[in-house]
Protein backbone atom coordinates (compact mmCIF):
# COMPACT_ATOMS: atom_id res chain seq x y z
CA UNK A 1 0.00 0.00 0.00
CA UNK A 2 1.45 3.09 -0.81
CA UNK A 3 2.66 5.60 2.09
CA UNK A 4 1.25 8.88 2.66
CA UNK A 5 0.90 12.21 0.26
CA UNK A 6 3.75 14.31 0.73
CA UNK A 7 2.25 18.12 0.71
CA UNK A 8 2.77 20.97 -1.99
CA UNK A 9 1.41 24.23 -2.47
CA UNK A 10 0.78 26.15 -5.74
CA UNK A 11 0.70 29.72 -5.92
CA UNK A 12 -0.93 30.94 -9.16
CA UNK A 13 -0.50 34.65 -10.84
CA UNK A 14 2.84 34.19 -8.43
CA UNK A 15 4.60 37.28 -10.35
CA UNK A 16 3.53 40.82 -11.47
CA UNK A 17 3.57 40.85 -15.31
CA UNK A 18 6.16 43.25 -15.32
CA UNK A 19 8.91 40.19 -13.54
CA UNK A 20 7.48 37.57 -15.38
CA UNK A 21 7.90 39.13 -18.51
CA UNK A 22 11.23 40.48 -17.85
CA UNK A 23 12.34 36.76 -16.82
CA UNK A 24 10.98 35.60 -19.85
CA UNK A 25 12.76 38.10 -21.97
CA UNK A 26 15.91 37.14 -20.05
CA UNK A 27 15.85 33.88 -20.56
CA UNK A 28 14.97 33.98 -24.34
CA UNK A 29 17.94 36.48 -24.97
CA UNK A 30 20.14 33.85 -23.33
CA UNK A 31 19.33 30.48 -25.28
CA UNK A 32 23.20 30.40 -26.28
CA UNK A 33 23.98 29.81 -22.78
CA UNK A 34 22.06 27.05 -21.94
CA UNK A 35 24.12 23.74 -21.08
CA UNK A 36 23.30 20.44 -19.78
CA UNK A 37 22.40 19.80 -16.67
CA UNK A 38 23.77 17.13 -14.74
CA UNK A 39 22.74 14.95 -11.92
CA UNK A 40 24.36 14.64 -8.68
CA UNK A 41 26.72 11.64 -8.40
CA UNK A 42 28.55 11.95 -5.21
CA UNK A 43 28.29 15.72 -4.73
CA UNK A 44 29.64 16.11 -8.52
CA UNK A 45 27.21 17.56 -11.41
CA UNK A 46 27.73 14.81 -14.04
CA UNK A 47 25.44 14.45 -16.79
CA UNK A 48 23.30 11.37 -17.25
CA UNK A 49 20.87 11.15 -20.16
CA UNK A 50 19.11 8.15 -19.03
CA UNK A 51 18.23 9.88 -15.85
CA UNK A 52 18.08 13.76 -16.79
CA UNK A 53 17.64 15.73 -19.71
CA UNK A 54 17.45 19.22 -19.50
CA UNK A 55 19.18 22.77 -20.02
CA UNK A 56 20.22 24.96 -17.61
CA UNK A 57 21.94 28.64 -17.54
CA UNK A 58 25.12 28.20 -15.41
CA UNK A 59 25.41 31.68 -14.63
CA UNK A 60 21.75 31.79 -13.59
CA UNK A 61 20.26 35.33 -13.66
CA UNK A 62 22.59 37.79 -14.53
CA UNK A 63 20.81 41.61 -13.57
CA UNK A 64 18.19 39.93 -12.15
CA UNK A 65 19.47 37.81 -9.75
CA UNK A 66 18.79 40.78 -6.69
CA UNK A 67 15.24 41.12 -7.43
CA UNK A 68 14.80 37.21 -7.62
CA UNK A 69 16.99 36.97 -4.59
CA UNK A 70 14.40 39.54 -2.84
CA UNK A 71 11.13 37.30 -4.65
CA UNK A 72 13.20 34.62 -2.91
CA UNK A 73 13.63 35.72 0.84
CA UNK A 74 10.14 38.07 0.69
CA UNK A 75 7.94 34.19 -0.04
CA UNK A 76 9.62 32.23 2.31
CA UNK A 77 7.43 32.58 4.95
CA UNK A 78 4.28 31.30 2.74
CA UNK A 79 6.32 29.23 0.66
CA UNK A 80 7.36 27.54 4.16
CA UNK A 81 3.93 27.38 5.28
CA UNK A 82 3.00 25.92 2.24
CA UNK A 83 4.98 22.91 1.91
CA UNK A 84 4.87 22.55 6.02
CA UNK A 85 8.54 22.84 6.21
CA UNK A 86 8.98 24.73 9.78
CA UNK A 87 10.70 27.86 8.79
CA UNK A 88 14.66 28.00 9.40
CA UNK A 89 17.67 30.23 9.71
CA UNK A 90 18.40 30.71 5.70
CA UNK A 91 21.75 29.16 4.83
CA UNK A 92 21.73 30.46 1.19
CA UNK A 93 19.70 30.01 -1.80
CA UNK A 94 20.58 28.03 -4.75
CA UNK A 95 18.63 29.40 -7.70
CA UNK A 96 18.69 27.62 -11.15
CA UNK A 97 17.48 28.64 -14.76
CA UNK A 98 16.04 25.80 -16.72
CA UNK A 99 14.74 25.16 -20.07
CA UNK A 100 13.16 21.19 -20.80
CA UNK A 101 13.05 21.35 -24.66
CA UNK A 102 11.39 18.32 -26.84
CA UNK A 103 12.02 14.65 -24.90
CA UNK A 104 13.27 16.48 -21.25
CA UNK A 105 12.64 14.69 -18.27
CA UNK A 106 14.04 13.87 -15.05
CA UNK A 107 13.23 10.77 -13.71
CA UNK A 108 12.13 10.37 -9.29
CA UNK A 109 14.42 11.82 -7.71
CA UNK A 110 14.98 13.65 -4.15
CA UNK A 111 16.68 17.40 -4.35
CA UNK A 112 18.37 16.83 -0.78
CA UNK A 113 21.17 15.55 -1.16
CA UNK A 114 22.07 11.77 0.75
CA UNK A 115 24.93 9.55 1.62
CA UNK A 116 28.78 10.62 0.51
CA UNK A 117 27.29 13.48 -1.62
CA UNK A 118 25.64 15.17 1.45
CA UNK A 119 29.19 15.05 3.03
CA UNK A 120 30.70 17.34 0.48
CA UNK A 121 28.08 20.18 1.66
CA UNK A 122 28.36 22.55 3.86
CA UNK A 123 24.63 22.91 3.94
CA UNK A 124 21.35 21.27 3.35
CA UNK A 125 18.54 22.08 0.68
CA UNK A 126 15.62 22.19 2.92
CA UNK A 127 12.35 23.69 0.44
CA UNK A 128 12.27 23.58 -3.08
CA UNK A 129 10.05 26.18 -4.42
CA UNK A 130 9.33 25.71 -8.58
CA UNK A 131 8.65 28.41 -10.60
CA UNK A 132 7.13 27.94 -14.18
CA UNK A 133 7.23 30.28 -17.70
CA UNK A 134 6.93 30.09 -21.21
CA UNK A 135 5.86 31.91 -24.19
CA UNK A 136 2.30 32.59 -25.50
CA UNK A 137 1.06 30.49 -27.20
CA UNK A 138 2.42 27.67 -24.84
CA UNK A 139 4.50 25.59 -27.51
CA UNK A 140 4.72 22.53 -25.15
CA UNK A 141 2.82 19.98 -23.60
CA UNK A 142 3.82 17.03 -21.14
CA UNK A 143 6.28 18.50 -18.66
CA UNK A 144 3.92 17.81 -15.17
CA UNK A 145 5.87 18.06 -12.10
CA UNK A 146 4.62 14.17 -10.55
CA UNK A 147 4.94 13.97 -6.90
CA UNK A 148 5.56 10.26 -5.28
CA UNK A 149 3.72 8.91 -1.69
CA UNK A 150 6.35 8.29 1.48
CA UNK A 151 7.91 5.62 0.46
CA UNK A 152 7.23 5.19 -2.79
CA UNK A 153 4.60 4.34 -5.08
CA UNK A 154 3.16 5.51 -8.51
CA UNK A 155 2.64 9.47 -8.81
CA UNK A 156 -0.21 10.50 -5.85
CA UNK A 157 -0.26 13.93 -7.31
CA UNK A 158 0.57 15.25 -10.88
CA UNK A 159 1.09 19.49 -11.29
CA UNK A 160 0.95 21.07 -14.30
CA UNK A 161 3.32 23.55 -15.40
CA UNK A 162 1.25 26.26 -15.68
CA UNK A 163 1.96 29.87 -16.96
CA UNK A 164 2.89 31.99 -13.87
CA UNK A 165 2.59 29.08 -11.38
CA UNK A 166 5.07 28.45 -8.08
CA UNK A 167 4.88 25.16 -6.76
CA UNK A 168 6.63 24.04 -3.13
CA UNK A 169 7.47 20.95 -1.62
CA UNK A 170 9.61 19.82 0.91
CA UNK A 171 13.49 19.29 -0.81
CA UNK A 172 13.09 15.19 1.09
CA UNK A 173 9.88 14.82 -1.27
CA UNK A 174 10.30 12.36 -4.10
CA UNK A 175 9.54 13.60 -7.76
CA UNK A 176 9.47 13.46 -11.32
CA UNK A 177 9.59 15.63 -14.39
CA UNK A 178 7.26 13.63 -17.13
CA UNK A 179 8.27 13.74 -20.78
CA UNK A 180 8.41 16.77 -22.53
CA UNK A 181 6.72 17.02 -26.01
CA UNK A 182 7.86 20.13 -28.07
CA UNK A 183 7.29 20.54 -31.29
CA UNK A 184 8.38 22.82 -33.14
CA UNK A 185 12.12 21.95 -31.17
CA UNK A 186 12.55 26.02 -30.61
CA UNK A 187 14.03 27.10 -27.50
CA UNK A 188 11.16 29.83 -27.14
CA UNK A 189 8.90 26.92 -27.07
CA UNK A 190 10.66 25.42 -24.02
CA UNK A 191 9.14 24.81 -20.62
CA UNK A 192 11.27 27.20 -18.32
CA UNK A 193 11.56 27.09 -14.73
CA UNK A 194 13.10 29.12 -11.80
CA UNK A 195 13.98 26.56 -9.19
CA UNK A 196 15.09 27.84 -5.95
CA UNK A 197 16.59 25.56 -3.02
CA UNK A 198 16.52 27.06 0.15
CA UNK A 199 19.48 25.99 1.82
CA UNK A 200 19.77 25.79 6.07
CA UNK A 201 23.32 24.96 7.75
CA UNK A 202 24.32 22.03 8.83
O1 LIG B 1 11.11 21.52 -13.37
C1 LIG B 1 10.54 20.92 -12.48
O2 LIG B 1 9.31 20.79 -12.43
C2 LIG B 1 11.33 20.30 -11.36
C3 LIG B 1 12.80 20.17 -11.64
C4 LIG B 1 13.50 19.35 -10.60
O3 LIG B 1 12.93 18.48 -10.03
C5 LIG B 1 14.89 19.63 -10.24
O4 LIG B 1 15.57 20.42 -10.94
O5 LIG B 1 15.36 19.09 -9.24
FE1 LIG C 1 13.93 18.04 -8.22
Amino acid sequence: MAGPTPRTAIFDQFLPETLHRQLLDYTLASEADFIPSGVHVEGEAKVRDHYRISHYHPDGLGPLKKTFRAVADDNFARLCDGAGVKPFAIDWIEVELAAHGDGAFFLPHIDTYTGRGRGTQNSDRVLTAVYYFHREPKGFSGGNLEVHPFGGGPACQVIEPQQNRMVCFASTVLHQVSAVSCPSGKFEDNRFALNFWYHRAK
